[in-house]
């Protein structure tokens, strides 16, 4: 049963009003919910585990250690692969537009989809590599085979765009049939995983493509640091430049705090739920310091990967829905269970990480979205991550309603600290919804008519949307934060509350700066449409693609 909970009298008169929903708590006689840690989520990631016949756990098993990268390092490309991979393994190699002798690949003259056709036959070694690796369960060698088929089938299907709008600035249509010698193994080990048979931000572009160049190295942001990672696969040069960087940066994120995160969000759910402040406090501070980290690497990626560059990225990881690249969808020839009708699959976006998602659920923030179509379609497309991210972000969700974190946080657990650190923490949310917002800014909407994004959204809408239901969250919890709650708190502990001012200083205005910013840009756009803008070609067979909010390029 749901039921509001009266509202705690604001002490600001400006701040947005908000009531957070939790679900009623169960009375002090009833038998608390069991928490013990399901499935998806690993105490520990024992690398014997593999030893000891459970090859089948998903890769990307969470765990307190390595968060929400896959358990083991993905399999790189070259001779880790299969004997049997070859032909596929040189054909991937060969095909990034520069080479690393420096010359022209296979992308750059537009001959990879001939070399496709060519070199990889249906039916062949490449299939029998899969069906052996799906025969044995290995996860761990499907995930890496899963990989370079979404790669060899996006640069197949992206090739004619990609060349167009490297020639011309503007994008023509793609191809619209996926041979059946990629389209079939590709389904093969979408279907083992649980996923869709196209490239994913966490399943192929980014937290399944990364190779550590020492084990042990001890950099900033431990092994996960930048500088001891490289790719496995690439589109443009796997060496050092701005693809590597856009990607690398993402994993580095993820690598450096994301164990730390989960663990401190278990840790203060379990702390909430038995009603131990203290544990509720020492997982919240955690979770904080685990943000800071991540922030700080994302500040990095203005200078790992060139805004002026991003452009010529990007059109590679866009995806077939709603795209008029692909005005009719894409045929997966000789996959049966699609009976030749054509399929529309979401593009790649960093919106389907779950570092934003974990903090969006404990806090709550969740809840606060409004129920509209903007919402409906970012849960719809956060389906395009591995399920046990997905089961993970439900149950987080589900959870922190059910003990009503926030209310816990601010008033019941009677903590000044516990009320400052979900402040500080909503403004780490917010923190990164306004750094992500200057990304796209300057990577995107300062560069292209084409707004509507890698994963399909309406950059336009739904990038400011959810960055002001987020400091609308932060304003309100900021005005419950009296004079008195901040004199106990330098008592006690002046540094946190240090932090606390200077987010008090600059929350509001950062809003209604947002505010003014996006209806400056919504009227500069408003002669184009978002859909067609950019296309070389125009709406086919009087059929104008439609978006939705959440759209089709995938990038994030
Ligand atoms: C140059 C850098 C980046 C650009 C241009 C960019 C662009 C975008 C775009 C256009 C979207 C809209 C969704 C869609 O794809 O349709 C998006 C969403 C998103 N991206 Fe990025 N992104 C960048 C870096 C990152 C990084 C480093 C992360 C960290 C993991 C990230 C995480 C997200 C998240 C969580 C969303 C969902 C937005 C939300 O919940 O408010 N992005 N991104």
């Amino acid at each position: 049963m749901l039921a509001l909970r009266s509202r705690t009298p604001l002490l600001r008169a400006s701040a947005p009003q908000r009531s957070f929903a939790t679900l009623t708590p169960p009375p002090a006689h009833a038998p608390r919910a069991s928490f013990a840690p399901a499935p998806f989520l690993l105490e520990d990631v024992a690398p014997q585990l593999d030893a000891a016949g459970l090859k089948e756990l998903p890769q990307f098993t969470i765990s307190r250690e390595r968060g929400f990268l896959p358990r083991r390092d993905p399999i790189p490309n070259g001779a880790a692969m299969p004997r049997a991979w070859a032909t596929m393994d040189r054909l991937l190699d060969d095909m990034t537009i520069v080479q690393p002798d420096g010359s022209h690949g296979l992308l750059a003259t537009g001959s990879f989809g001939d070399a496709v056709i060519d070199n990889i036959k249906p039916g062949g070694a490449e299939l029998q590599v899969v069906e052996r690796a799906v025969k044995d369960k290995d996860s761990h060698l499907i995930s890496a085979l899963h990989r370079d088929l979404c790669f060899a089938a996006s640069a197949y299907l992206l090739e004619p765009a990609d060349v167009s709008f490297r020639a011309t600035g503007r994008y023509s249509l793609g191809r619209e049939v996926l041979p059946a010698s990629l389209a079939v193994p590709l389904k093969k080990t979408g279907d083992a995983l649980g996923l869709a048979p196209f490239m994913e931000y966490a399943t192929s572009y980014a937290l399944q493509n990364y190779k550590l160049k020492a084990p042990q190295h001890d950099g900033p942001a431990g092994k996960f640091s930048f500088e001891n990672l490289e790719l496995c696969r690439a589109f443009w040069n796997r060496g050092p430049g701005s693809e590597s960087g856009f990607i690398l940066v993402h994993v580095e994120m993820v690598g450096c705090a994301s164990g730390k995160l989960v663990a401190g969000t278990e840790d203060a759910l379990r702390g909430a739920e038995t009603g131990d402040v203290s544990l509720f406090e020492s997982g919240m501070e955690r979770m904080l310091r685990a943000y800071q980290a991540i922030q700080l690497s994302m500040e990095t990626m203005w200078s790992r990967s060139s805004p002026q560059e991003y452009m010529s990225l990007r059109t590679m990881i866009m995806g077939v829905k709603n795209n008029p690249m692909f005005p009719e969808g894409v045929v997966y020839e000789g996959v049966e269970e699609y009976g030749g009708k054509p399929q529309t699959f979401s593009g790649e976006s960093g919106a389907n990480d779950s570092l934003v998602p974990t903090g969006d659920n404990f806090l709550e923030i969740t809840s606060q979205f409004p129920q509209n179509e903007l919402t409906e379609e970012l849960r719809a497309f956060r389906r395009y991550r591995p399920s046990t991210h997905q089961e993970y972000l439900k149950m987080l969700e589900l959870r922190a309603a059910h003990v009503g974190i926030r209310s816990f946080a601010m008033e019941r657990s009677g903590s000044i600290k516990a009320k400052a650190l979900y402040t500080l923490l909503v403004e780490q949310i917010a923190q990164f919804r306004g750094r992500h917002w200057a990304f796209s800014k300057n990577y995107i909407i300062k560069r292209t008519p084409f707004a509507i994004a890698t994963g399909g959204t309406n950059m336009l809408q739904y990038l400011p949307h959810n960055l002001r239901v987020t400091l609308e969250v932060l304003e309100e919890s900021l005005a419950q934060w009296s004079d008195a709650d901040d004199a106990a708190l330098r008592a006690t502990d002046a540094g946190l509350a240090g932090e606390m001012h200077v987010v008090s200083v600059r929350a509001g205005a950062q809003r209604r700066m947002l505010v003014r910013e996006v209806e400056e840009l919504a009227s500069q756009v408003k002669e184009k449409d978002p859909r067609t803008a950019g296309m070389a070609m125009p709406a086919q067979n009087g059929h104008t693609p439609s978006r939705g909010a959440v759209g089709c390029d995938g990038v994030g």
